[in-house]
Parts: C-alpha cells; structure tokens; sequence
C-alpha cells in the first residue's frame, strides 16, 4: 500500500531552473518514495529476487551525484587528510599489506608504515592529537583503512604511550618527550595490564618503591600474577613503556609502614635508545602470534628491581619530594585513580570510532550484491576484518565493564535527583531528564500505527527514551531491594543484565538522537531524504528487535507491532534500492577495500586474475 504522503510529492520539484546533477538527485529521491511492492509483499523469494534485480535496474542514474553529496556530507572537514594518507599509500606499493605474511614480517611492515607516515609523509600524530582530536582520530581511521594493524600500532604510541606522558606527566615530561614520540624516536608503550588483573587496575600487584637515598623509584614485579601482558609495542620496536604500578612509600604509613598510596604512572626506559638491547633488570617476552592484529608486537615484561629516576613519575595529579613527601592536587586516593584512567578514555573513543572504518569497509565489499562462496576467500578479507576487529570488544576496557560504567553514571544521576522520593518524584525526575517525550503508555497513540507516525522522529525517541527510562526506574528499585539482603555488591551482580540492558538502551537513545540530529542538519533536501530512510529504518528495526519490551508494557498494540515489522521491511527494501550509493558514499579507494569481490568496477575480471585466470 503506497504511503499516502509519497504520492503528493510525485510532481514536486521539477522546477526549469533544475541543473542536470540536481534533476538526477531528483529523480533518485523520488525514485525513493515511489509506491513500490515490498517484496515481502509477494509471495516466495524467486519473486522477491525478481523484485529486487526490478528495483536495481530500476535505479535511476544519478546515484554517482547522491554518493558524492553523500560522501562531502558524510566525511566532512577531515576527507582531504584521509585522501592524502590513502594517496601516500597508493604511490608507495612497498607499504601496502599483502593478503598473507608472517607474524615477523606482519610486525617489521607495520613498523615501515607508521615510520614512513611520520618520516616521508610528515604526518605529526602527537601535535594533531593535542590541537585537533577529530582529524587525529580521522587520520588514525585511515591509517587502519590501509591496514587495521597499523591503525592499532598508531594508537598504542600516540593516544596510549604518548597520551599518558602528555596527560598525567608535566612539563618537564613534555619537553624531555614530546618530540621524541611524536618523530617515533622514541616508540614506546603503555603498560597497565598485568596476567592476573586486566579490567581490574585497582588491583595491579606491580610496585614502584621510592628510595630517598638515591631519590630512585624501583620498580618490581612481584609474582607471575602481576607480569605485564600484551603490551602493545613491547615484543620488538618500544625503546619506553609508561608502567602502571602501586607507589609505595617507605616510613610514610601507620607506625612508621610503608604507604600503599595507590596506583600511578612511570616512564620506564626498556630497551637502550642506541643498541635496542633490553635494559638490566627487565625481561621481555613475545606473547606470540594472535588471531589477528599480528602487526602489533605484543610482549610481557618483568620487572627486577629496575631503578628510575624520581623524575620519572608522571606527577600530575601526584607527585613525591626529595624527601619522600607526597603531594596532590587531588583530595582522594579514588580521585586520583580516576585522573589516571581518564588517560584511557581518548583510546576508546578512537576504537569506536575506528570500529565504524572497519564496518563501512566490510559493508562496502558484502554490498558490492552479496559475496556468497566468495566471502570465505581469504583474500576478500572478511576473515582478517573480524579478526583484526574482534579484540576491540574487549581491550582498551573490556565492553561488559564499560557498560556497566554507563549504567552506574546513570544511576548516580538518577539518584542525585532523586532521594527515596515517592513515584511520582522519579516519574518527574526521569520526564525532566529525558524531555518531555516521556510519558505513561498512553491506549490511544499505542494504536497509531500511521506511516507518517511511525517515521516521527519524536514518535522514535520517545519509544527509545521510554525504553531506557522504565530500565532505569525498575533497576534502581531491584537494587535498592537487593541490597538488603544482598549488600551493595552482591545487589549489582544480582542484576547484572538489566544493569547492561540499560546502558545499551541508553546508548542507543544517543545514538539514534545524534542521528536524528544530523539528518536535521543536512543542508541538501535529496540527500536529507536518503539519510532519513536509514534512520528510520535504524530506528524501526530496533524497536522491532524489542517489541516485547514495548508490548509488555502495552506501550505499542498488537496492531502497531505489526505495522512497525511491515514498515521496516518496506523500509529495507528502499534503502536496497540505494544501497549502492549509500557505500560509494563512504569514499573508500579500492586501495582501501582490498577485497576483488568489493572493488568499484570490474570486481570479477580482478577475482578471475586473482586466482590466474
Ligand atoms: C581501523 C583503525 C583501528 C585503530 C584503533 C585505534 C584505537 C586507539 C588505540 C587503541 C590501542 C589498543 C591497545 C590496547 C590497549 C589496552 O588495552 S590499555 C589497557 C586497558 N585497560 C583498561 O581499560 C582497564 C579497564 N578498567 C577500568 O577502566 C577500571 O579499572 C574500572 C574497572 C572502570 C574501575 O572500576 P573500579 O575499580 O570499580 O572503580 P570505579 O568505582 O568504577 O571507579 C573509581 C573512580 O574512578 C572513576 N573513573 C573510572 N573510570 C574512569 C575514566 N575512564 N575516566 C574518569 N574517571 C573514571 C569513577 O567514576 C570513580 O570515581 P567516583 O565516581 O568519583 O568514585
Ligand atoms: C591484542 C591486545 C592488545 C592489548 N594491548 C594492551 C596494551 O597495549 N596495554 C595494556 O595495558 N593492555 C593491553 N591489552 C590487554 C587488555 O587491556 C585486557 O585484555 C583487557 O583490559 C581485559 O582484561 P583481561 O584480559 O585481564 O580480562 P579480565 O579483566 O580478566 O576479564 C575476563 C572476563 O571477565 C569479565 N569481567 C571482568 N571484570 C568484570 C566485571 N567487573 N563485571 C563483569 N564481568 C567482568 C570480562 O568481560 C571478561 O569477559 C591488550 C590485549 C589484547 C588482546
């Protein structure tokens, strides 16, 4: 059943001062909101399958006009340094990863690139990351688009090495550093994890011991548990690594005991700058080929009482004097523990960030109708994408950790407004926090099921935002009434799940009110058109995946359940319909996708010539 508001349209627009381009774009959009036969429609997939080649070959030419408006709307400011990199790597053959190579010469490669990027092509990750994080992280997403190792690799020494110098040492760490990291004289690595404590950073057994005699620091790995582990950078290139460790100062506890004064941040020198030999005290092992990212040379480290300088304390938020005092800006140990991991947060933007590069290439090459067989073939990448990808999960701050960071903020908002009060106050706590979209399932839009309704932004959010409200309302009372019996602790393991559920809940209520905003935002009427068929699908498509929670609480009707399904469907048949245009709007050179089955043209004369023919 044509949407009825489509039609109006039909004529609109076909104004004589129409430029050729703008006629094209015209015509695709229109293309769009034509009355089309879902293929859900019709009966059986041959006639699905029918349908959809139709609507390929029914797709108006243009689509060249709406990817490149797509594209300049799309990538924004940063695509001109993305271009530049991607052009760095087209005219240097001796830099682009083959499809298999060894785990040494993975690591050698890897190191060739980012050293020919800062050396030959002047790139200055360290100097972006300070004046522009958003071309620092678009530049680190182009750098894994040649080579998701390389991305990573950048990472380590730039956000990670170098951002913990930069942001929890001073002055005198930047002067003696900067340059250095920057120009990659000095490779180095960031050493929080140890074997028995990942996510666990307040627990890390490593220690640095002040000696007022020498006015030394000495670091020490006290058990196998507290070895350093998969430690970007350390196996084969880093010459520093900044090693997370306990600060312990003689005399300075209770009855004359050494003081635990938690955990800060050390530049330890690990290998000499001249030889490369590692350093006295310090041994240096390969954790060995991985399942993917084998461009990266992880290593483990143990410590033996290796002496560094007093200076070598990143002492921004907490320094020690000559004679052993200890100093800070901050008024609790936890506050400083919370400084410290705020030097982790610029890492995980960048593999979220950079997940999305994965994604738009693995899209790219599945969209280039669909790779069958062909997408096992190692060389049509999907296998070193998800390998490669896969870990992003878990380091830098493993998800189900973080997500339970989002929730907890939640709940500390949630209860700074709201203080044991009665319904009705967090009722109209959650309605204030989350706008006026909130609201009790009210019987009679719960049956709209309109199409003009179901594609509201505001009907959208309001679903989201409800969503997450209920999550949050009912997971403050399960805690409250567990942690009677079950302590604060056990309260939160009880309700771990729901815990995790709202923080994904919430994200996707960000996620889609970015979106929305975006689509707003975009100057071009066609083009805004094209991005607000994806929205609306993203949305739809996830309120359908929880319709249960929406029908539970009857905030959507049988009636409106089903249309929403029915919609979704239309809806992904008309972004199929430019789903050609929407990957060429990623911009990504074939350079970038790699994969034959995935290239922009002649994608099977380079698959028969990759296997010989
Ligand atoms: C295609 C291209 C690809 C390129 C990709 C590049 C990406 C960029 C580079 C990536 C390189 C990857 C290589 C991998 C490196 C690593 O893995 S490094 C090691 C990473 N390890 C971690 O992240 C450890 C995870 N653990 C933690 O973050 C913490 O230990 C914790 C679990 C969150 C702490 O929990 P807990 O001990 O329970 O303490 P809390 O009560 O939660 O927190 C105490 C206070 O600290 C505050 N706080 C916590 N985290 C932060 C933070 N990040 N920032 C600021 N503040 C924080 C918290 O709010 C508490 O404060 P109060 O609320 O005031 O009490
Ligand atoms: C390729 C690679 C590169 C890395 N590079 C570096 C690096 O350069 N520097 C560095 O310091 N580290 C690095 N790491 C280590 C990485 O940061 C850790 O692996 C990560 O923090 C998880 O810690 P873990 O492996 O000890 O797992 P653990 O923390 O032991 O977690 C084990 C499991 O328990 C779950 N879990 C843990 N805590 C909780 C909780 N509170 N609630 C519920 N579930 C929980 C986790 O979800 C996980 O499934 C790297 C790791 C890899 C694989």
């Amino acid at each position: 059943m044509p949407p009825p508001a489509a039609a109006s349209r039909a004529g609109a627009g076909a104004g004589e001062t129409e430029s050729p381009a703008e006629r094209r774009l015209r015509r695709l959009s229109l293309h769009l909101l034509q009355p089309s036969p879902a293929p859900a429609d019709q009966a059986g997939p041959a006639l699905a399958l029918a349908a959809c080649a139709a609507g390929r070959a029914r797709r108006v030419e243009g689509g060249a006009d709406v990817a490149a408006a797509l594209a300049a709307y799309l990538r924004g400011r940063h695509r001109a340094a993305q271009m530049r990199l991607f052009d760095f790597f087209r005219a240097r053959p001796d830099l682009q990863t083959p499809v298999e190579l060894t785990t040494a010469a993975h690591r050698e490669l890897c190191f060739r690139q980012l050293r020919a990027l800062v050396r030959d092509a002047g790139v200055r990750p360290l100097t972006l990351m300070a004046s522009d994080p958003a071309e620092y992280f678009a530049v680190m997403e182009a750098a894994g688009g040649a080579d998701i190792s390389l991305g990573v690799k950048l990472g380590v020494q730039y956000s990670l090495w170098g951002g913990s110098v930069i942001n929890l040492g001073t002055k005198k760490h930047r002067d003696k550093f900067f340059d250095g990291i920057d120009n990659l004289d000095y490779p180095g690595c960031f050493a929080m994890t140890e074997l028995h404590h990942g996510s666990n950073v307040q627990a890390l057994q490593t220690t640095a011991t002040f000696d007022p005699v020498t006015d030394e620091f000495i670091i020490n790995t006290p058990n196998d548990g507290a070895i350093k582990w998969w430690i970007g950078n350390a196996a084969v290139h880093g010459k520093f690594a900044t090693v997370f460790a306990r600060l312990i100062l003689p005399l300075q506890g209770k009855g004359g005991e050494p003081a635990d004064m938690g955990i800060h941040a050390f530049i330890v020198p690990i290998r000499d700058l001249e030889t490369h030999s590692v350093l006295p005290g310090i041994e240096i092992n390969d954790c060995g080929h991985k399942i993917g990212l084998n461009g990266v040379d992880n290593g483990a480290l143990r410590f033996r009482s290796v002496r560094i300088p007093r200076d070598n304390l990143l002492n921004r938020f907490g320094d020690v004097s000559r004679d052993g005092k200890y100093t800070s800006s901050l008024p609790t140990i936890n506050k400083r523990f919370a400084a410290t991991l705020g030097e982790l947060v610029g890492g995980r933007v960048g593999i979220a960030y950079c997940s999305v590069g994965v994604l738009k290439v693995a899209v790219t090459i599945a969209v280039r109708e669909a790779c069958g067989g062909h997408g096992y073939a190692a060389v049509n990448r999907f296998g070193a994408l998800r390998n490669d990808h896969d870990i992003f999960q878990t380091f830098e701050g493993d998800n189900t950790v973080l997500l339970q960071q989002v929730a907890g903020d939640l709940l500390k908002q949630y209860q700074e407004k709201f203080k044991g009060g009665t319904l009705s106050v967090t009722w109209n706590y959650l309605r204030d926090s989350m706008g006026t979209y909130l609201s009790q399932p009210n019987p009679v839009t719960a049956r709209w099921e309109g199409e003009d309704h179901l594609r509201d932004p505001n009907f959208q959010l309001d679903a989201f935002r409800y969503r997450t409200s209920r999550l949050l309302h009912s997971v403050a009372a399960r805690l409250q009434k567990h942690s009677k019996t079950l302590g604060g602790f056990g309260a939160w393991n009880r309700c771990l799940n729901h815990l995790l559920t709202l923080a994904e809940s919430h994200i996707e209520s960000v996620i889609l009110a970015k979106f929305i905003e975006s689509v707003k935002s975009c100057p071009d009427e066609k083009i805004r058109e094209v991005l607000k068929l994806v929205c609306d699908l993203y949305a739809l498509d996830r309120i359908w995946k929880d319709i249960g929670t929406y029908r539970n609480v009857d905030y959507v009707a049988p009636n409106k359940a089903k249309a929403i399904h029915k919609l979704t469907d239309y809806l992904s048949y008309q972004v199929r319909l430019v789903a050609q245009e929407l990957i060429d709007a990623f911009d990504l050179p074939d350079l970038i996708i790699r994969a034959p089955i995935g290239m922009q043209s002649e994608a099977y004369a380079q698959y028969t010539q990759y296997v010989g023919f």
